[in-house]
């Protein structure tokens, strides 16, 4: 069996990665269960354990692989037993989520996302505030947003809504669409591309699985179930979490991607508006309380910002902040995202080098 990861979203980033492994394979994640994975490298899908050494020098869950992943693998011979995990490749995007408790360590829920369909339905869902903090969560993951308003059948106001959704999203793209007529169906098909991963986030019943099986042209976890062992060797049945779309493109749809709470978020793109207008308060640590000279209140007294974003931006600031990390842990967080870690990224640098000077 020859299968061609091209079709997976393997590209240069990640081959350029994976060349520097001369003994391992190049594999992509496709089910995360407990402690076993799927992988699907250029011979088949497997399951796949981390090895021991990367059990132990991990420092917390994001170091260990999720959904979406490029890793490099042990060879195998045929299609049958497990193989072991030695390397997760650097991640383009992330999406993470707070570990359930009191715990500050986030957890990835889905990595290498490209497009981040961000779901609300436009009748009982409709919530400005909730597409802010999918967006903030959107812009921290670096897959890009596209919102997807649906529904729109039983929505008798959508001019408004639009303009209400227009005014948080700035110049991320709105699509509202509706299952029964099919209407923004082809807007939303125009992001699909060969190669490329999306995702569908957003409340329960909005209508996630409806777009996915459309894309799919099928009942997805109808067609899609796979048997596999279990931890304890169990066989059972499990729905594919990384899906070939039939006209190219991949959709990754996990469990967890369906709720998500805000573990980390970008404010300063989905607030640009706010963070400019506070750049001009006096103090440049001003709390926006009652300090003298504070442009942002002047800007709610005059109107030129909603009251209500201004406290949705201050919730959202401290639910960041809740969330145990500071700003330079935050970049440093996004470092390791990037690059495994910061002597990662040397050695990843390094190695480009020598190639290049060879
Ligand atoms: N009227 C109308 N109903 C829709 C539309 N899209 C989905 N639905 C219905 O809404 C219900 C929920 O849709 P799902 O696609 O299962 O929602 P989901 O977001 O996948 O929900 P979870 O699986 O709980 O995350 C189903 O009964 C759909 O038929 C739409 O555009 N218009
Ligand atoms: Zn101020």
């Amino acid at each position: 069996m020859h299968i061609n990861l091209k079709h997976y979203g393997l590209d240069e980033y990640f081959q350029q990665q994976a060349n520097s492994y001369e003994s391992w394979l190049v594999a992509r994640v496709t089910v995360q269960h407990r402690e076993v994975y799927n992988v699907i490298s250029e011979y088949g899908e497997i399951e796949a354990v981390v090895s021991g050494k990367f059990a132990y020098q991990a420092e917390d869950y994001t170091d260990f692989p999720a959904v979406g992943d490029w890793v490099m693998v042990e060879r195998v011979d045929g299609n049958y037993g497990r193989t072991v995990i030695h390397k997760v490749l650097h991640r383009r995007s992330a999406l993470m989520r707070k570990v359930a408790g009191a715990e500050t360590s986030g957890q990835i829920i889905a990595a290498n996302i490209d497009t981040i369909f961000i779901c609300m339905s436009l009748n009982a869902d409709f919530n400005i505030r909730r597409i802010e903090r999918y967006l903030t969560m959107a812009w921290d993951s670096m897959a890009s947003p596209v919102i997807v308003l649906t529904k729109a059948d039983l929505c008798n106001d959508l001019p408004e809504k639009l303009n209400q959704i227009y005014s948080v999203s700035m110049g991320v793209d709105v699509i509202s669409c509706s299952s029964e007529n099919r209407m923004g169906y082809d807007t939303i098909y125009a992001y699909v591309e060969e190669g490329k991963t999306i995702a569908f986030v957003g409340s329960s019943g909005v209508g996630k699985s409806t777009l996915i099986n459309y894309l799919m042209e099928q009942d997805v976890c109808k067609t899609n179930m796979i048997r596999e062992a279990d931890d304890k060797g169990r066989h059972t049945t499990t729905c594919r979490q990384l899906l070939l779309l039939p006209k190219g493109g991949i959709v990754i749809d996990t469990p967890g991607m369906r709720e998500l709470q805000i573990f980390t978020g970008n404010l300063s793109k989905t607030f640009a508006d706010m963070e400019a207008i506070a750049a001009q308060c006096r103090f440049s640590n001003c709390s926006h309380g009652t300090e003298p000279g504070c442009a942002v209140r002047e800007a709610i007294a005059n109107g030129s910002v909603s009251e209500k974003r201004f406290v949705s931006y201050q919730r959202l600031q401290r639910e960041i902040a809740y969330a145990g990390l500071n700003s330079r842990q935050l970049e440093n967080e996004k470092i390791n995202r990037m690059f495994g870690s910061k002597g990662e990224m040397k050695r990843v640098k390094k190695q480009f080098k020598n190639k290049k000077s060879r």
